[in-house]
């Protein structure tokens, strides 16, 4: 036993060379690790900027937009940075001084100078659009709605941007434009769950956009994307003179003409009890939307109100004509129109009514009811209880809303179960609901037809699996070592045997 000495022998590698080793393998792992945190780090924002002039009927909006520089063809990447409203009424309403719509858009471009950074302005494009007020002066006149596109292009062209060109878009791209910015913000061209349609409602024209499975009788109003590897097939239709503002004259100019008017004085169950404004008649002719003319009658009248909702209904309702039809279905006015399908965004004065009525959140007959109820206050009561809200919009509110129930129910053929798939927006992730986006989106091509390649894994995932895997690595060393150093022991051999 005394010759069997047991004696322990170290690890035949030195204890200091495999700390050595150990230590190089862990900063090995931390550089690792730091290399990939830093390559994929998105770097330090750089971002790109568009403008877009949304020359309405009722006024003009400067929308300024960003994304990030070095993904453009990223769905999602484009946000509202800045929206100003333009002083004043649309540029259509200058077709007596042209000038005046150009001069008109100054402050709102100083303002876009002093938010795009300096070194961003001669890259950053400018876009007008202008929709159904020009519409309108075109058909009325076309050298005064060039004269006044000149006028807003020699405006623009003054500032240190990347002018592009101010035009009259159509209604079809007004309505596929509103269409590609709800479900572009929505991100719903990545998603599975499928896309809204878009129902816009300004002063002087409405849009419906949806997709639809059926057919379409009538190649005007559809229209087909490739977005993102996918194929959409959208029903379109504008209808010119059917915005808010239009149809209370045509409503106004068919009661005119009725026998309703006696002694001047117009009754008119869509605007409150108590509501007495005197009105020229040429208030209510000035538009092509208005066909028939009034002769031998007095320059202009008392516009009297009733405030009686259902009165109101049934008046709104004549201004749709159901009786031609030479489709399998039709909205009205006979326009083919497919049933509507799916969920629905409904945005511009279709917000800003329903929500004043505070209806945004109701079914179809509780909304109605409501309506009546609302038309039904005097007008002293409805003025004193909303002091700030401007007095032309509450005066209009009640037959704004009942053309709303009535243009989405009788016109578009929404029913109680449909009504429910509609929501009313401003906006979508602080962007506005609106053409432009799309419209800027589309001229740009930041909307690529194919989906854009992506690394398999997001920057997160990618991160954390290094992470893990460089843990993982490191206890194995550690386990390895720990069983490496384990104490081993030797007998030593008798000398005889040696
Ligand atoms: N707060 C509000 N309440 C009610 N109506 C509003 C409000 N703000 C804007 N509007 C209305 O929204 C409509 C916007 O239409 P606009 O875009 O100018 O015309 P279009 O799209 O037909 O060219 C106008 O009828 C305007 O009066
Ligand atoms: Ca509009």
């Amino acid at each position: 036993m005394d010759e069997q000495r047991e004696m322990k022998v170290k690890n035949p590698w030195h204890r200091p060379v495999i700390i050595l080793i150990i230590v190089l393998i862990a900063i090995g792992i931390v550089v690792m690790v730091a290399t990939a945190i830093i390559q994929n780090k998105p770097l330090h924002q750089k971002y790109k900027y568009g403008i877009v002039l949304d020359a309405g009927s009722s006024h003009t909006s400067v929308f300024i937009y960003e994304w990030p520089a070095e993904k453009e063809n990223n769905t999602g990447m484009v946000r509202q940075k800045h929206a100003c409203d333009v002083k004043g009424k649309g540029i259509s309403s200058y077709s007596g001084n042209p000038a005046g719509a150009g001069s008109s858009l100054t402050d709102c471009m100083a303002e876009a100078q002093k938010i795009i950074p300096v070194h961003r302005h001669q890259e950053t494009p400018v876009y007008l659009g202008a929709t159904a007020g020009m519409r309108l002066l075109r058909m009325e006149d076309s050298s005064l709605s060039d004269q006044v596109l000149d006028a807003v292009e020699r405006s623009l062209q003054t500032y240190p941007f990347d002018y592009q060109g101010a035009r009259i878009i159509t209604g079809q791209e007004e309505g596929a434009f509103g269409w590609i910015t709800v479900n572009y913000l929505s991100d719903n061209f990545r998603k599975a769950s499928g896309t809204i349609g878009a129902l816009d409602l300004g002063g002087a024209s409405t849009q419906i956009t949806f997709v639809s499975k059926e057919n379409s009788e009538n190649p005007e109003n559809s229209m087909d994307f490739r977005l993102y590897g996918n194929p959409y097939h959208l029903y379109t239709h504008s209808f010119l003179c059917y915005g808010k503002d239009q149809v209370l004259k045509l409503a106004l100019a068919k009661k005119l003409q009725s026998l309703e008017m006696q002694e001047d004085v117009l009754k008119d169950a869509c605007f409150h009890h108590g509501y007495k404004a005197n009105k020229t008649l040429s208030s209510v002719f000035n538009t092509p939307c208005v066909s028939e003319k009034l002769a031998d009658s007095p320059k202009s009248f008392i516009h009297w109100g009733t405030g009686d909702g259902v009165e109101c209904q049934n008046a709104v309702r004549k201004v749709f004509n159901h009786s031609c039809c030479q489709y399998s279905t039709c909205s009205f006015n006979g326009v083919y129109q497919p049933p509507v399908e799916g969920h629905f965004g409904a945005f511009s004065a279709f917000y800003f009514v329903m929500n004043f009525l505070n209806l945004t959140n109701d079914d179809l007959e509780t909304a109605k009811a409501k309506l009546i109820n609302y038309c039904s206050t005097p007008w002293e009561e409805i003025k004193s209880s909303y002091p700030s809200v401007k007095e032309k919009y509450l005066a209009e509110y009640c037959f704004s809303g009942t053309y709303i129930l009535t243009l989405l129910e009788d016109g578009y053929n929404f029913t109680s179960t449909t009504f429910k798939n509609i929501e009313f927006i401003k906006k979508i992730a602080d962007s506005d609901a609106g053409w432009t986006l799309g419209y800027m989106l589309n001229l740009t091509n930041m909307i690529p037809a194919e989906a854009p390649d992506t690394p398999p894994l997001p920057h997160g995932g990618f991160v954390s699996l290094m992470l893990v895997l460089s843990l993982l690595i490191f206890s194995l060393v550690i386990v390895g070592y720990k069983c490496f150093r384990r104490p081993v022991v030797y007998s030593s051999a008798p000398k005889d045997i040696v």
